[in-house]
């Protein structure tokens, strides 16, 4: 096991992101806490991934950044290893902790600011230090993101007993989608009522699009706020969001992280009438013993979340099995082949967003960004996908360059062959691009630059 580079007493942030399969922790020493155009104010020292948290067993992975900050793919740390202890994002945690204080030289003193992803937050608009208050706000709102906000809310406790020294800050997925006009965020329904009970659409993965957005500006050499982008965070949870000169504009997940596409164990967007039709017990109330927080979920929600997505049409919760089995290269059998009706239902639901958001942005738009696990390892997707954009006047797919995405370099990758008819957009737009999104540094990012976190 190689030890992280930095023995420098400068103070260090850990940023803790809880998806609803995954666990993500990455360790970064703080350099700065001033702005400086494509300077990160942090350096990565280490990262850890726990996926599969709810299909076990959980694998765990621990890789050591180099000098400059950079984990290759290389690494010879941990990878991937089942480990069997872990059955929820607490365990997770703890696991993370015990390998923390075996394997790498890291005084858990010197964690000043611990940054962690909450993916409902409500109303607020800026991160949060954790009180008694915001523990509460963020906890009446887990019935608004069952998969999520009591996993983040069992991990910041676990940092309050474990990690004294540090304080926890709260980032929220919803603040990016906060600039969102009323008329696409509000749902067709009685307004009194909707503005009582804050029945609107919030949207997620935020920190994730944030990250994207201001990459993207860097790669294309232009300022955020001139971008227009439809973007594609494809992961366990999966959404779209369409970015109009640098706010979000609409995006796919609604109320709760279950509208929109679909996702690994979510339906995505139904007619919710179905779910009458589906149980006659869709109404009652559900007590899932698992959740760190009293959840008051009812049986419809339940099912949407955890019993449909991938895991439902194919038995698995891992994309990249559902595209092995998928026989893209036959013609369609669905009833036979249900990895296939996975993927081509996936597709269909994309191409809905894209076409409408591509219409929303008056067909302005700087590029169509793939990211998430999906979106950054599926060459499948991204070549569909890629080749239905064409008719928008989109680049094509430069096939060389999709395939071998995985062992290219870089946060941003351009997988533009120029137009069809010969033209080569160029800065000019219309670019296919693939993200490697980052919550953890986005967060950790901002932590440094937020001198009120310091005083
Ligand atoms: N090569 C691949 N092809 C298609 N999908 C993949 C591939 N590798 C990983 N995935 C998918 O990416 C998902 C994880 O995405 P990620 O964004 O890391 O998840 P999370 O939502 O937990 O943060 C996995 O569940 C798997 O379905
Ligand atoms: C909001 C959401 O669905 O997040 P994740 O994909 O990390 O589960
Ligand atoms: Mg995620």
């Amino acid at each position: 096991m190689s030890s992280p580079s930095d023995q420098s007493p400068e103070p260090l942030a850990l940023s803790v992101n809880a998806g609803s399969s995954s666990l993500k922790i990455s360790l970064y020493a703080v350099h700065s806490h001033e702005f400086v155009l494509g300077v990160d104010p942090v350096a990565l020292l280490l990262t850890s991934s726990i996926s599969n948290i709810s299909a076990p067993p959980a694998k765990f992975s621990f890789k050591v950044a180099n000098a400059d900050g950079i984990v290759s793919e290389q690494a010879t740390d941990v990878k991937d290893e089942p480990v069997d202890s872990i059955t929820d994002h607490a365990s997770a945690f703890a696991h993370f902790l015990d390998y923390l204080k075996q394997e790498a030289n890291i005084d858990r003193e010197r964690i000043q600011r611990i940054c962690h992803r909450v993916v409902h937050g409500g109303n607020y608009s800026d991160p949060v230090i954790i009180s008694d208050e915001s523990f509460h706000h963020i906890e009446r709102l887990s019935d608004l993101a069952p998969l999520h906000n009591g996993a983040a809310l069992s991990v910041i406790k676990a940092c309050i007993a474990n990690i004294p020294s540090a304080q926890s800050i709260a980032y929220f997925d919803t603040a990016f989608h906060r600039p969102m006009p009323a008329h696409i965020s509000s749902y067709a329904i009685n307004q009194t009522i909707a503005k009582k009970r804050g029945l609107k659409k919030y949207g997620f993965h935020g920190l994730s699009y944030a990250f994207i957005l201001r990459s993207v500006a860097r790669h294309l050499e232009k300022l955020p706020s001139e971008l227009n982008l439809i973007v594609l965070h494809l992961g366990s949870g999966a959404s779209a969001c369409a970015i109009k000169e640098g706010k979000s504009l609409d995006t796919s997940m609604g109320l709760t992280p279950l509208n929109g596409l679909p996702g690994a164990t979510r339906a995505g967007a139904i007619d919710p009438s179905l779910i009458f039709h589906y149980t006659n017990k869709a109404g009652k109330i559900t007590h899932d013993r698992k959740s760190a927080v009293q959840l008051h979920v009812t049986e419809a929600e339940h099912i949407l979340n955890t019993q449909s997505g991938w895991k439902a049409l194919t038995g698995t919760t891992d994309f990249a099995q559902v595209t092995a089995k998928a026989d893209l290269s036959s013609d369609p059998d669905y009833e036979n082949n249900a990895n296939r009706l996975a993927f081509d239902l996936l597709i269909d639901r994309i191409v809905d967003y894209v076409g409408g958001y591509y219409l929303k942005l008056n067909g302005e738009v700087d590029a169509l960004v793939f990211s998430g696990g999906i979106g950054e390892r599926s060459k499948e997707v991204r070549r569909v996908i890629g080749g239905k954009m064409a008719c928008l006047g989109f680049e094509a797919v430069d096939a060389e360059k999709n395939e071998g995405m995985d062992a290219s370099e870089g946060v941003v990758v351009d997988l533009g062959a120029g137009r069809p008819d010969g033209e080569v957009v160029g800065k000019k737009g219309k670019k296919l691009l693939v993200c490697r999104t980052d919550e953890q540094l986005e967060m950790a990012r901002e932590c440094a630059l937020a001198k009120k976190f310091w005083d």
